[in-house]
């Protein structure tokens, strides 16, 4: 039974003139807060499970927000114009982007009978590849959105094929065709061609005006095959995400598969063998709302008072303390591609810094921390993302919620040092040797590379080759993708290319390159054997630890000089000059040379007593000599963040 709902009734317009009543639940959340839904009357064949794949920007977020809407699970006026009811964080709303998926639970009637629909949002961008393969572990059905005035970009095409590979069933949907500029025709005709979409079964929908958006509904109840599981069965719950909350700890997300879930009941982890007594079960509603249990096929939260987020390990499968039951298959862990060292700019700030953090990257399963101090930054910590974007992200998010000032240190990514009996990863360069011979005993230094696919106009093909090459790409192929010339006539590009190439500029060279109009989709293609050394920079002969690279040969000379000379701009002119190099081993590749800060000490001299002055300047002379025997460059924290800063 169904507990404090209402409902309403919508009189809606369909594309193509038709109208339907749709008999729409309109909760009294709107009002009040439900105090408990029943779950049970929802058996498997009432409930649908979906996510919504697309390439960045292709209107997920706002279609998410058209469904529930369109099932009163939030009223209308509650969104602001831009604002998407699933995209929580700060950073996700200045951004428009969405970087944490979120899950929300709707209940819809069709043909008189109520259904649960859940809908697991994925986020858009390639670094968050991870969360979309995570949220569609959760799902039987999946709806392809794709922009209709954009067609097919390399994200589209690889959401499709993690959709694939999982056996989801794929609703094609196009989406913005109020766009003066949407082509719906030539873009389903793109989606046959790439995807083999029969055209008949493409639903084409405004997800801003909501045009289209109820045959959706319709669409995800008729083609999405609901879930199977038993009640009768043994427990058996897939954990997909988790949350933190301050006073409950670690909420799990899970969806059930098999068996019933309930307050109370005494539940162990298949990963960790932990045991934990339930406090409370329910649906996000899209905010959480406590059930009396959830049932097979159900998605829902858990809290049981897991302390740490590491015991919510993403993948696992909860059963019933007593009742053994074989864990459903996880998948790949999230895997970080790239480290960075993040320090306080005031030194004294590590102990808060680091406390925050932590907290952070308790709602950030796929990052990875771990200490670090360098003598020039102090302690700080070294942390893994999935790719820049989610550093910058995490970044952000540390700066607007915890007032955080910080200082990232330039990127990397994991290198492997090969032994003659051991590989050994390395994603700090200070751990780099600094010479590759037969000192250091390293047979050989590979680098991570990723197989990497553009879909651009022919137009710009060319520049997308130079732009390939330029960044060390090798096995380079191309294709059309569809009929053409110019810019209507599309190119998808492969080729492999190391990961290091493409966590610095070559994203935004690729965006400015080809005025916008190329989309970019990378996947891990393992470890491959590389001409790597170590770049330090030398302020007055002495190395500074948390300025190392980790250089291709082929990029020495510019890296280098590039950096001194962006170095000579931020630090403060000292009393004597300064030689700002850049070193790889015992070879300088670049110098600049810092100016010094010549104090007038002949200005109380007055008259023309010319050789007293000479003298007095002798004097300075000697005394910034000795001083340059002796003294080191202080690199203040705010040069570090201003050459931080430079590089973006
Ligand atoms: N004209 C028009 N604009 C739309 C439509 N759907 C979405 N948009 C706009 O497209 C932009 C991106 O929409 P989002 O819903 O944030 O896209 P997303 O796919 O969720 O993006 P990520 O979360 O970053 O992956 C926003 O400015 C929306 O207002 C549509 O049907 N028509």
């Amino acid at each position: 039974m169904l507990l404090l709902w209402s409902r309403a009734y919508f009189r809606i317009r369909c594309p193509g003139g038709r109208s339907a009543t749709l008999k729409c639940f309109s909760t009294s959340s709107q009002r009040r807060a439900p105090k408990s839904i029943a779950m049970e009357d929802f058996t498997c064949d009432l409930i649908r499970n979906f996510s919504i794949i697309a390439h960045i920007d292709h209107g997920k977020s706002t279609l998410a927000d058209r469904l529930l809407e369109l099932t009163g699970t939030i009223k209308k006026k509650e969104i602001g114009k831009n604002e998407q009811v699933l995209d929580k964080l700060k950073v996700e709303r200045e951004r428009g982007i969405t970087v944490k998926a979120q899950t929300a639970s709707m209940i819809h009637t069709f043909g008189g009978k109520p259904h649960v629909l859940n809908l697991i949002d994925t986020p858009g961008h390639v670094d968050f590849a991870w969360e979309v393969s995570r949220s569609l572990a959760a799902c039987q059905g999946a709806l392809l959105l794709v922009d209709a005035s954009q067609g097919v970009q390399a994200q589209t095409i690889s959401v499709f094929h993690i959709a694939q590979e999982r056996g989801l069933k794929i609703i094609p949907v196009l989406n913005k065709i109020d766009l003066p500029a949407a082509q719906p025709e030539r873009i389903a005709a793109q989606m046959q061609s790439t995807f083999g979409t029969d055209p008949d079964d493409i639903i084409c929908i405004s997800a801003k005006t909501g045009k289209g958006v109820e045959e959706v509904l319709q669409a995800i109840i008729d083609r999405i095959p609901p879930p199977n599981g038993m009640t009768t069965a043994p427990l058996k719950a897939f954990l997909f995400d988790s949350l933190y909350d301050r006073y409950r700890g670690v909420i799990s997300l899970v969806a059930v598969q098999d068996g019933i879930l309930k307050k109370g009941d005494r539940i162990a982890s298949c990963h960790t063998n932990k045991k934990y007594e339930v406090q409370e079960v329910g649906i996000m509603h899209p905010e959480e709302i406590p059930t009396n249990g959830l049932y097979p096929g159900q998605v829902g939260y858990v809290a049981c008072n897991m302390k740490e987020s590491s015991e919510a390990h993403i993948g696992d499968t909860l059963h019933r303390v007593g009742a053994a039951v074989d864990p459903m298959p996880g998948f790949k862990p999230a895997q970080a591609m790239v480290y960075a060292g993040i320090f306080p700019v005031d030194t004294s700030d590590f102990p808060k810094l680091e406390e925050s953090i932590k907290r952070l990257a308790l709602t950030d399963r796929s990052v990875t921390v771990q200490r670090e101090s360098s003598t020039a930054l102090g302690q700080g910590c070294r942390l893994g993302f999935l790719g820049t974007l989610h550093m910058d992200v995490f970044r952000q998010r540390l700066e607007d919620e915890h007032d955080a000032n910080i200082i990232v240190t330039a990127p990397t990514v994991p290198y492997k040092l090969v032994y003659k009996n051991k590989d050994v990863y390395i994603s700090n360069p200070t751990e780099f040797p600094d010479a590759i011979d037969v000192s250091s005993k390293v047979l050989e230094v590979q680098e991570p590379v990723v197989k990497a696919s553009i879909i651009v106009p022919e137009d710009y093909f060319g520049d997308m080759m130079d732009l390939c090459f330029t960044h060390r790409a090798e096995d380079l192929e191309h294709r059309y993708l569809d009929a053409g010339t110019g810019t209507s006539a599309r190119i998808m590009l492969n080729c492999v290319i190391p990961l290091s190439e493409i966590v610095t500029d070559f994203f935004d060279q690729l965006k400015s390159r080809s005025s916008g109009f190329a989309s970019f989709d990378y996947e891990e293609a393992g470890y491959k054997a590389s001409d790597l050394s170590k770049m330090v920079f030398l302020l007055n002969g002495k190395p500074v630890d948390a300025l190392a690279l980790i250089v291709h040969r082929s990029h020495e000379d510019s890296i280098g000089k590039e950096w001194v000379k962006k170095l000579v701009k931020v630090i403060p002119r000292q009393m004597f000059e300064v030689p700002i190099q850049a070193a790889v081993g015992k070879k300088i590749i670049a110098r600049e040379t810092l100016k010094a800060y010549r104090a007038d000490v002949t200005a109380g001299l007055y008259g023309g007593h010319v050789e007293r002055k000479m003298k007095v300047l002798e004097r300075q002379k000697e005394g910034k000599a000795r001083m340059k025997r002796m003294g080191s460059v202080n690199l203040p924290q705010e040069a570090f963040f201003d050459l931080m800063s430079s590089k973006k």
